[in-house]
C-alpha cells in the first residue's frame, strides 16, 4: 500500500466474498478493505478474510484492515491469521501511532468532520480518511451513506495523503471529486444493492466514474 505524496486511486470497502473482490481488482481498485467490526454488516471472520486476502495476485490492490477503536489483541488476532498491506483505524492520532509502531503496517487514520476546523492538520500517520460525521445514534462510525460537504476540502493543504470516503456512489462521485480535491475515493455502502451485499455492477462503474473524474 505505496503513499506518495499523489496518490490516486479508488478503495472498494467491506469486501466479504470472492466474486466482489475478483470484480474490484479487475476493474482496477488500487486498495480492498475487509472490515474487522462485529456491529457492521460488512464484518468478515478472519478466516473468510484470509482466503479473500490470498486471493489477491502480486502487484493487485492494497489489502487495508478496518477496525475501530481497536485492542492490540484485536488486531493481532486478525494478522495472525490475515496477511493484510495496511491498517483503516477509527481512533485518536495517537493511539493510530502506537498501532503503527507496535504493528508495522501503514496506517491510515479515519476522521469525521462536519466543519473546515475538524480537517487535521499534522499527522504522524501514513494517510487520512476523511469523512462524514456518523447520524446520531448510529452503530458504527462509518460505512453510513452519508456525506459531507465536498467543499470543506477544497483548497486543503492536506498533512498526508488522505481519501475521501462518506456517502460517495457512481452517480456522485465525479462531483464530489472535482468540488473536494480528493485524488483518492473510498467506497462501501455505495456499491452494495443491500447493505453487506456488493454489487458487482456497481463497483465497475463506481471505478470507471471516478477514474475518469480523475483524468479530467
Ligand atoms: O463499512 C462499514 O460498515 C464501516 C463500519 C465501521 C467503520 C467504517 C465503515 N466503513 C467505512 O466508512 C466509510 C464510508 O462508507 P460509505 O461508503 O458511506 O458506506 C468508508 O471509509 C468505509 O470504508
Amino acid at each position: 500500500m505505496a503513499m506518495g505524496a499523489n496518490i490516486t486511486g479508488v478503495k472498494i470497502c467491506g469486501i466479504t466474498e470472492a466474486v466482489a473482490l475478483d470484480t474490484a481488482i479487475e476493474a482496477g481498485a488500487r486498495w480492498v478493505g475487509f472490515v474487522f467490526f462485529g456491529p457492521s454488516p460488512r464484518n468478515v471472520a478472519p478466516d473468510v478474510a484470509k482466503m479473500l486476502a490470498a486471493q489477491v495476485p502480486d502487484g493487485g490492490p492494497g489489502r487495508i484492515g478496518l477496525f475501530v477503536k481497536p485492542t492490540d489483541a484485536e488486531i493481532t488476532r486478525v494478522l495472525d491469521t490475515v496477511t493484510l498491506d495496511g491498517l483503516q483505524v477509527y481512533a485518536p492520532e495517537a493511539r493510530a501511532m502506537e498501532i503503527r509502531a507496535r504493528f508495522g503496517l501503514p496506517v491510515w487514520r479515519a476522521v469525521g468532520i462536519a466543519a473546515r476546523s475538524d480537517l487535521p492538520s499534522a499527522t504522524g500517520l501514513d494517510g487520512l480518511v476523511i469523512e462524514s460525521r456518523p447520524p446520531a445514534g448510529s452503530t458504527r462510525p462509518g460505512g453510513n451513506a452519508r456525506c459531507l460537504d465536498w467543499g470543506l476540502t477544497e483548497g486543503w493543504r492536506a498533512p498526508a495523503p488522505w481519501m475521501l470516503a462518506g456517502g460517495l456512489k457512481p452517480d456522485n462521485v465525479a462531483d464530489a471529486i472535482m468540488r473536494s480535491g480528493a485524488r483518492a475515493v473510498d467506497v462501501s455502502s455505495g456499491v452494495e444493492s443491500a447493505p453487506g451485499v456488493k454489487s458487482a455492477t456497481l463497483i465497475r462503474a463506481f471505478i470507471t466514474a471516478a477514474m475518469n473524474a480523475f483524468r479530467a
